[in-house]
């Protein structure tokens, strides 16, 4: 080839290069044209499949590889208004694919515009829970994975680092309330002034009070200029809510809104009545009957759900367990989670945190294990079954007697339900085993402990007094039936007694009677011993019997009556009252006692102690028996401190207490000095008392135990037998002078300690006194043994051997 050909080639090449880079923006621009140009032109009734909406091809590719081609009802509305630029609110069934109806139109509109990863934030995703926000962000991943848009996930309990440094590089942002306006808060990096969609997952959820101040400060942090679209099986319509959003007239899309019923037609529902002491043996052997069956059961608080998992492993049922809920750690949860999604022969136990919005796959049961708060709730956690296109499932609603109220405001809002009845005969209730398990261990007694209290005090929060009343539980069989023979104490509700029983007492004139006549009885019960959830229990007792018939029972208004009914939707209530743990909460909103009203100033408080004789910083301390210890702070010497001691004044004057200090300082040293000199007598005194001692010891050869025996007195073998006695000895010691005198020499020498003792008490003088009393020198051991020696010496070895022998016979 020559060189211009070569040139020439290279044009070519570096002209296809760009060419094809200038045809392909050129066809996507075309192509987006095309398909803006169809948004006005969709009929949601006409679509068939996905084809049918005017989707790019990288969204319909997306939607094909996870087998979605036909779209459902609220996703053919939702698309197209959505494309259309609308604002939405959309209601649709549980398990209805409204996750793709918002994140449908989230790619596309992204897409149309041509979103990069340098034009940041384009699509905010907002839910209330993790768990949610985690579903939401793997569907987009799915379903958009052939999109260039980059998509982030930020919910609590995960790096804050690791998500802060790539915040500038997200396009589509999945959020919880909580760590998203962290991140508005303290991340320089993050900025949304260019978002172009917002969209609220369980938007009802996400604007009630529970979130409301959170929510407030976000939406203060965007853009007015945006597209919102609100998603939820059970949506809001309050204009205050929407008028937070700056929503005047969005489009209301509810494909199901004239359907026969709210809840999925393919939901089977019923519920069950017993008594609070009977639903442990009913939900333990409803687990036993249905081994081989995905179970979720629904509690009211964290506490009951971590008991009855705990309970339930160590019951063994046989089939896998799991507990899910809030104050789980977050790597748990999503363990948890994913092992639910995961498993099919499974029961996960788990407070309202999953009710809304996850898509655990084939849940053949949903328990409601507690009455649920309101009807919403009930939908929420019902859904979580019978899902999808071909979704069955399910559902099963546990009531007290008094709860079965819900019945009638679940039928009102066409939820269908059936009272089914318990075969008695069929429960088995694990109430022995429960109990000698919790005798065993202290800890899940706790736990029991905790499930009870929790579980009553959900109940007192609950907002429906009518279907909610703590009165009408008999807390001592409820406690039995948790494995805990004495029930705990209540104090919320000890304290809640106090105050409403006295208050409620004079001016009772449109309650019951029995209610009435119990209630002052529990009052005057009040300074006896009896516990207070005795007295509710009897109270709960004779008004289950006489409220059966009737519908008036003494409520508890907690709220202010001039709220407005749309928002005062039940989590708001419950947020409000999370802090009645001291029921200063009137019974009637609008007789509040003055002294309540009255703010309480640190002076006033001062008063009040000064007036019970109270002394601050005072300590008493008490022995085991209850005797109080006398403040050794008060054993002081010097005048200065007696004066400062006896002084009874509060607080603390620093200057004087120095000078107290100084004082007492002067005393303590002296104190010391003589407590050294007392302790170096005592040491001189000890140390002559034990020579004296060992000076008597060596007389009487009495020892001390710990000293041992003293042989030293006796005479050295080596010594007196000689050293050819033995001849395997060591050859120093043949060497040795066989003399009394030196024995003591050779003992000193091998026991340096001994060498004192040896040098005080004259050993070989005591020897001379034993060789004095007539014993003869040459031992008469060794002499026997030389004896022996002699004979054996004498003989040849065959002699020695027969001598040997001879002496072995005679034995
Ligand atoms: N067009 C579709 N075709 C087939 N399956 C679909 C379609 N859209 C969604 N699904 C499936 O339906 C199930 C429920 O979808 P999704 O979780 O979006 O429901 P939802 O309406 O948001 O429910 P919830 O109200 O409980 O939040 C999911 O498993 C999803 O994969």
């Amino acid at each position: 080839m020559t060189k211009e050909g070569v040139k020439n080639n290279l044009n070519k090449k570096k002209h296809r290069l760009f060419k094809p880079k200038k045809k392909k923006s050129v066809q996507e621009d075309a192509a987006i044209q095309y398909l803006q140009a169809q948004y006005d032109k969709i009929v949601p009734v006409e679509i068939k499949s996905f084809k049918d909406l005017p989707l790019s091809q990288k969204t319909l590719k997306g939607l094909k590889e996870n087998n979605f081609f036909t779209p459902t009802d609220i996703q053919k509305l939702a698309i197209g208004y959505a494309l259309q630029g609308k604002d939405i609110l959309g209601a649709a069934k549980t398990g209805s694919g409204k996750t793709l109806a918002f994140l449908v139109p989230i790619l596309e509109i992204l897409f149309c515009k041509k979103w990069t990863r340098m034009d940041g934030v384009g699509a905010l995703v907002i839910s209330p829970t993790r768990e949610l926000a985690y579903q939401i962000y793997e569907t987009l991943r799915k379903v958009g994975h052939l999109h260039d848009f980059s998509a982030g996930l930020i919910i609590g309990g995960q790096n804050l680092k690791f998500e802060r440094k790539r915040m500038d590089q997200v396009n589509i942002l999945i959020c919880t309330p909580g760590r998203l306006l962290q991140h508005m808060d303290e991340n320089p990096l993050f900025d949304c002034s260019q978002l172009q969609i917002l969209v609220l997952d369980e938007a009802d959820r996400c604007l009630d009070l529970g979130f409301e101040a959170t929510m407030n400060a976000i939406i203060e942090n965007l853009p007015p200029k945006r597209q919102t679209l609100l998603f939820s099986a059970t949506q809001t319509k309050s204009v205050k809510d929407l008028a937070r959003l700056s929503l005047s007239f969005p489009t209301y899309v509810a494909p199901h809104e004239q359907a026969a019923t709210v809840t999925p037609e393919s939901l089977q529902q019923s519920y069950i009545v017993c008594e609070v002491d009977e639903k442990v043996g009913i939900l333990w052997s409803f687990i036993k009957n249905h081994l081989k069956q995905k179970v979720l059961v629904f509690m009211a608080t964290c506490k009951q759900v971590k008991y009855t998992y705990d309970l339930f492993c160590k019951l063994r049922p046989g089939v896998s367990l799991l507990a899910l809920y809030g104050t789980l750690h977050q790597e748990k949860r999503e363990k948890i989670y994913q092992e639910f999604c995961r498993k099919s022969n499974v029961i996960l136990f788990a407070t309202d945190l999953a009710s809304r919005g996850l898509d655990f796959p084939k849940v053949n049961w949903v328990i409601q294990y507690d009455c649920p708060e309101n009807v919403d709730t009930y939908i929420h956690r019902a859904g979580r079954t019978a899902r999808g296109v071909l979704g069955k499932g399910e559902g099963l609603l546990v009531l007290l007697p008094h709860e079965e109220k819900i019945i009638e405001d679940l039928n009102k809002n066409k939820i269908p339900i059936n009272k089914i009845s318990v075969d008695s005969s069929k429960v088995m209730s694990p109430q022995r085993k429960i109990e000698s398990l919790l005798s065993d261990n202290t800890d899940l007694k706790q736990t029991a402990q905790r499930a009870f209290v929790s579980y009553l005090k959900s109940v007192y929060l609950m907002k429906n007094k009518d279907i909610f009343n703590i009165h009408l539980i008999d807390t001592d069989a409820y406690a039995r039936s948790l494995g805990l023979i004495v029930p705990p104490r209540i104090r919320f509700l000890q304290k809640y007694n106090k105050t409403s029983i006295g208050k409620h007492e004079p001016d009772a004139t449109n309650t019951d009677d029995a209610v009435e006549k119990l209630k002052a009885k529990a009052s005057n019960d009040e300074g006896s011993d009896q516990s207070e959830s005795e007295n509710m229990n009897e109270l709960a007792r004779e008004v289950t019997k006489k409220t059966k018939t009737k519908k008036e029972i003494p409520k508890f208004d907690f709220h202010n009556d001039n709220e407005d009914s749309d928002e005062d939707g039940f989590l708001q209530v419950k947020k409000k009252n999370m802090h009645v743990d001291i029921p200063s909460v009137p019974i009637d909103g609008n007789r509040e006692s003055k002294k309540n009203t009255k703010p309480l100033t640190k002076a006033a408080v001062a008063k009040k102690i000064l007036k019970k004789k109270i002394k601050v910083n005072t300590m008493v301390k008490f022995t085991e028996d209850g005797e109080a210890i006398e403040d050794d702070k008060k054993d002081v010497k010097s005048d200065l401190a007696k004066q400062f001691v006896n002084e009874n004044v509060g607080g603390i004057d620093i200057e004087k207490a120095k000078e107290v200090l100084r004082e007492e300082d002067k005393f303590d040293k002296m104190r010391f000095r003589e407590k050294v000199k007392a302790k170096h007598k005592e040491q001189k005194r000890k140390l002559k008392n034990k020579k004296d001692n060992e000076g008597e010891k060596d007389d009487f050869g009495s020892q001390s135990e710990s000293d041992g025996p003293d042989l030293s007195w006796l005479p050295d073998p080596d010594k007196v037998y000689g050293a050819n006695d033995d001849e395997d000895d060591n050859s120093s010691h043949s060497k040795e002078p066989n003399s009394f005198e030196n024995t003591s020499e050779i003992y000193s020498s091998s026991e340096s300690d001994q060498s004192e003792r040896n040098e005080i008490y004259h050993r070989p003088t005591k020897r001379k006194l034993l060789v004095s009393k007539g014993i003869p020198q040459e031992s008469i051991i060794p002499r026997k043994v030389k004896k022996i020696e002699d004979v054996s010496a004498s003989l040849s070895v065959q002699e020695a051997e027969a001598l040997a022998m001879q002496l072995l016979q005679s034995k």
